[in-house]
């Protein structure tokens, strides 16, 4: 049985029908992309597990029992951690409060915090920086480090590139694989290199629903097939 799985799942904002019917499943301690052109529903698939968009038709299961009709904050507390693309950080708080307030009990601090930093060495130089004070990069890294120490069995991740220079790319990437090693990842990343780096498997998006599939090596050598998708 899958660690998630969305069956048929339909979506809307409003009258707007969004998701036309998501099938997909992730395996533990796999990372597996959402591809696709603007609009296509990538968001709203991981809005729709989070039950922030919750679905009006269609199942999703998370260790085989259903996310639908729960709150947000239960699902999280199932174990399903989000890496939202707006980096939302308190930026009133210091780096190293933001990062205490991701880690879950007590215990686990100096762990959490040292994976943090271990991660992204910048925040340890700027730990008591109030994180509103930090570059745009330096906020996606302090985002993806709160995601990354919240001890989630899952992580939805909405495109951590996004918007970023090409060196703070390298660095989140190199963060994101290696805490892709012992991580289960649901990744939305419209930077297709980046996306065959991370994941084992891939699923194309089109137009609310899920129109290919395949792992990375499919990608690499069956490119058209995938590119025709992406492409504006
Ligand atoms: N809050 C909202 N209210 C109404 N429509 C929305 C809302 N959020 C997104 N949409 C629309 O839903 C569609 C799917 O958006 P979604 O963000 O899921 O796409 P995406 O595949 O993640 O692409 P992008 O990379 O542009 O975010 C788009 O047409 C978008 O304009």
């Amino acid at each position: 049985m899958s660690l998630l799985e969305l069956d048929g799942v339909h979506a809307y904002y409003g009258d707007s029908h969004i998701l036309e019917g998501v099938d997909l499943s992730v395996e533990d301690g796999e990372v597996v992309a959402l591809v696709g052109r603007n609009g296509v529903g990538k968001t709203t698939t991981l809005r729709s597990i989070l039950q922030l968009t919750p679905p009006r038709e269609g199942e999703i299961r998370f260790r085989e029992a259903s996310l639908v009709g729960l709150e947000t904050h239960e699902v999280a507390q199932q174990g399903v951690g989000w890496i939202p693309e707006d980096r939302r950080i308190f930026s009133q708080l210091t780096v190293e409060e933001n990062l205490r307030a991701a880690i879950p009990g007590s215990d686990g601090v100096s762990d959490g915090l040292a994976l943090a930093f271990d991660s992204f060495p910048i925040l340890e130089e700027r730990r008591r920086q109030e994180a509103g004070t930090l570059s745009g990069g330096q906020q996606q890294m302090l985002a993806i480090a709160r995601g990354l120490v919240g001890e989630n069995d899952l992580l939805l991740v909405d495109e951590p590139s996004e918007g970023l220079a090409p060196q703070i790319v390298a660095d989140v990437a190199e963060a994101l694989s290696e805490a892709s090693e012992d991580a289960t990842m649901l990744l939305v990343e419209q930077n297709l290199p980046l996306a065959l780096d991370l994941a084992d498997r891939f699923y194309i998006v089109d137009n609310g629903r899920v129109v290919d599939t395949g792992d990375a090596d499919a990608v690499s050598a069956d490119d058209e097939r995938f590119r025709r998708y992406l492409s504006a």
